[in-house]
């Protein structure tokens, strides 16, 4: 519930650069306001909207919403103002000078005639001028802000409006409000659709239908998917927005003509609808692959026969072996793909081998850094993730990443080693073949039947199903009876797993609190043993999902103490010794390695961290790779628990035990898929606890959301163009 706060403003304890400012406020009683306030000043009377809380370290709070302020009338408060600190050159005793000389009328004269200022004693013209310059920024500034936010922007929504739309920001917003929706991050077309129809813009305005479209696109690729049928999409939006559905043809007509959206006939009755980028990506990765199959194949490697076999060591390749890697070193693009075993990385390291004794350097690769981590210990030489390898920046106007290696300039290297294929989305992919170097080998490796990427696309699947590409399955496996491994293959040829205590447990439980009780003791007991222990669920919410399974493993093992520190977020608390993980990529993000004295930006969705300290609402992450980062308490929806997290973040890494609860009824997302993904995470250990009916399920359910993508579609149709065998 909004409260109300009404004061005067004592002084600025902080103010952050973005505007997060904490100050002291003369009220009913001298109060602590926090929240986003850029440019509040000592002396200003203010009435703030939000809520008081109460802050374990800091006590009662009032946390601001929005806020209205105005000049100071009281005398002492109008020199408590101008000695703020935002005039250069004007302490308390020259705006106490002129306080006592102008009085009520203080402001007038610095607005309409300031160089009667210099008639004080000690305020020279230049002063005078700046004193009226300070005053005109500050009521410009003033006037932005509050516009806004009697729009209906929070504080903090105004101040970054302002901060990317700049003076004219309220004029801009009040003709088309959804235009916040690309440059204020947190505003999305339904936030955006309430403050249009808070300032009266209309139902059947083109910007919000545009925007609606826009918006269920947008979805469509957080689903996976990159198109959706014109058919399904007209009526779904016309619903939505309450509006007629030849306005929103009309809409979608002027996208295409602006080319935001693209229109492809894909079906002989229907038309197709994709975001201009998703369809800029697919179409131009499957371009670039058939480039890539199509151009003449790498010189020839002499004695390469006698060459694969002498990599074997103790053991021979086998024949399905020779052929993915001679796949990988004679052609410019390839796919290896098998399951846990299989001898992926043993190719690998063949193939480093071959292609390193010709003298030609390798560059391997993994999209997450986790996955880069492991990649690096296997084949025992240096991997990056892709964003690493391809050199990311951050675009501050744009919000967006770009990456400096591309088509101008490529990678350096002679081939591209991809691990973990499957969890590429078509957007990092194009980026990745885009700065692929003329010449250059592409190897990519990875496990088709674990889940596809979080991103949207279907890449691997697409490019091994459209047969345009070479590709080798490895099928023969190479680890013992009863290992991890073969519990996985049972559960993908959909078999219930041998059981045994050893590698692969089950424990029966009959309630949600045995499964939660027992996970808890079991983590605790091996985190204590300093094993690499992972919990990893299928979901986040209800009372097994992640987010409950967080606090209680917390409450164990990081119980709270005098001195621990910790910080409630929504509906996250984070205390001090807490494992952590970065839930969003964000690029800007700024960190230092204290070990190696480094700067530099970028912090990663799937990064894990602990929470070093706690200090002034700032929490600090160490993490794994010894990046150190400072979260203000606005950042911290980017950051999540770590104790227990979903299968499909564990995604790319490995632990020795892996800890699973399986409670959650016969649900269509309980896919074999999901549960294989999650079973491949471990190395020593799965401890499955919960409802042997509900593991029975997820192995029968063979059901895989199909995306709706067209790379396939496309490198089948420029095969055959490219074959001459169409007009
Ligand atoms: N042809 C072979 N003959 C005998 N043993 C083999 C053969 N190929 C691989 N192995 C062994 O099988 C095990 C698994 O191989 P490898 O680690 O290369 O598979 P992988 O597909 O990378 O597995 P994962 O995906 O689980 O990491 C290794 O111990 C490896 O030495």
């Amino acid at each position: 519930m909004n409260e109300e706060l009404e004061g005067t403003v004592v002084s600025i304890i902080y103010e952050s650069a973005d505007g997060y400012t904490v100050a002291e406020i003369e009220a009913e009683e001298p109060t602590i306001v926090v929240g986003n306030m850029p440019g509040l000043k000592p002396g200003e009377r203010t009435r703030f909207f939000g809520m008081f809380k109460n802050h374990a370290k800091y006590g009662t709070q009032f946390a601001v919403q929005s806020y209205e302020s105005a000049l100071p009338h009281d005398l002492n408060d109008i020199v408590l103002f101008l000695a703020g600190g935002f005039i250069k050159g004007l302490g308390e005793v020259l705006a106490t000078r002129i306080v006592e000389e102008f009085g009520e009328d203080t402001f007038e004269v610095i607005e309409k005639d300031h160089r009667e200022l210099t008639r004080i004693r000690g305020v020279s013209r230049r002063l005078a001028d700046s004193v009226h310059e300070a005053m005109k920024e500050y009521a410009r500034k003033k006037y932005v802000y509050s516009d806004l936010m009697g729009m209906g922007l929070t504080a903090r929504q105004a101040t970054a409006a302002a901060a990317a739309l700049g003076d004219d920001a309220a004029r801009l917003v009040r003709e088309n409000p959804y235009i916040l929706i690309e440059h204020v991050r947190g505003i999305d077309f339904l936030t955006a659709d309430r403050i249009a129809l808070h300032i009266g813009v209309g139902e059947n305005s083109p910007f919000r239908i545009k925007n609606g479209i826009l918006n269920v696109l947008q979805k469509v690729l957080a689903q996976g998917s990159t198109y959706v049928r014109r058919k399904q999409l007209i009526p779904h939006v016309a619903k939505n927005l309450n509006v007629a559905e030849p306005e929103v043809n009309r809409a979608l007509l002027a996208l295409a003509l602006a080319k935001d959206v693209v229109l492809k006939k894909y079906y002989p009755d229907q038309q197709v609808v994709f975001l201009a980028s998703a369809y800029r990506a697919e179409t131009r990765c499957a371009a670039r692959l058939v480039a890539l199959v199509k151009t003449s194949a790498p010189d020839s490697i002499k004695n390469l026969d006698r060459l694969v076999k002498k990599q074997s060591g103790a053991f021979s390749l086998t024949d399905e072996q020779e052929s993915a890697v001679r796949a990988a070193v004679e052609n410019r693009v390839c796919v290896i793909t098998g399951g846990p075993g299989t001898g992926k990385t043993t190719i690998l390291k063949a193939v480093l081998n071959i292609l390193g004794g010709l003298g030609l350097t390798c560059s391997l690769t993994a999209p997450t850094g986790r996955a880069a981590k492991r990649m690096q210990e296997m084949a025992g030489t240096q991997a990056a993730t892709i964003h690493r390898l391809l050199e990311y920046s951050y675009d501050e106007d744009e919000y967006n990443c770009y990456f400096r290696r591309n088509e101008e300039n490529p990678v350096e290297a002679n081939a591209v080693i991809v691990d973990e294929v499957s969890m590429l989305d078509v957007f990092l992919f194009h980026n990745l073949l885009k700065a692929l170097p003329e010449g250059a080998r592409l190897i990519l490796v990875g496990d088709a039947d674990q889940l596809p990427s979080v991103g949207p696309g279907n890449v691997m699947g697409d490019i091994i199903d459209s047969g345009v590409v070479p590709c080798v399955k490895l099928t023969r496996r190479f680890r013992n009876a009863g290992s991890i491994a073969d519990a996985a293959y049972d559960i993908l040829s959909g078999k219930v797993p041998e059981l045994c205590d050893d590698s692969f447990e089950f424990r029966e439980c009959s309630s949600v609190d045995e499964v939660r009780e027992l996970l808890c003791a079991e983590y605790e007991a091996y985190a204590k043993k300093g094993v690499d222990v992972q919990l990893i669920a299928p979901i986040k919410r209800t009372d097994l999902g992640t987010i409950a399974l967080n606090s209680a493993i917390r409450e164990r093992v990081n119980p709270p103490k005098t001195g621990k520190a910790e910080i409630t977020f929504g509906d996250r608390t984070f205390r001090e010794g807490d494992r952590v993980m970065q839930i969003k990529n964000n690029y800007a993000r700024e960190w230092r390695d204290d070990t190696s004295l480094t700067l530099g930006e970028g912090v990663f969705n799937g990064d894990i961290g602990t929470v070093a300290g706690i200090t002034a609402g700032t929490v600090d992450v160490l993490f794994e790779d010894m990046k150190r980062c400072e979260y203000e308490t606005m950042a911290l929806s980017e950051l999540d628990g770590a104790y227990a997290y979903t299968i499909h973040k564990s995604q790319g890494s490995e632990f020795d035990v892996i800890l699973m609860p399986m409670m959650y009824g016969a649900q269509p997302f309980l896919t074999r898929n999901l549960l294989y993904t999650g079973v491949t995470r471990a190395k020593r250990k799965v401890l499955v606890a919960g409802s042997m009916r509900t593991f029975e399920h997820m192995i029968g359910n063979a059901w895989q959301g199909r995306r709706a993508t067209v790379l396939k579609r496309e490198l089948m149709y420029l095969d055959r163009l490219t074959n001459g065998q169409m007009e």
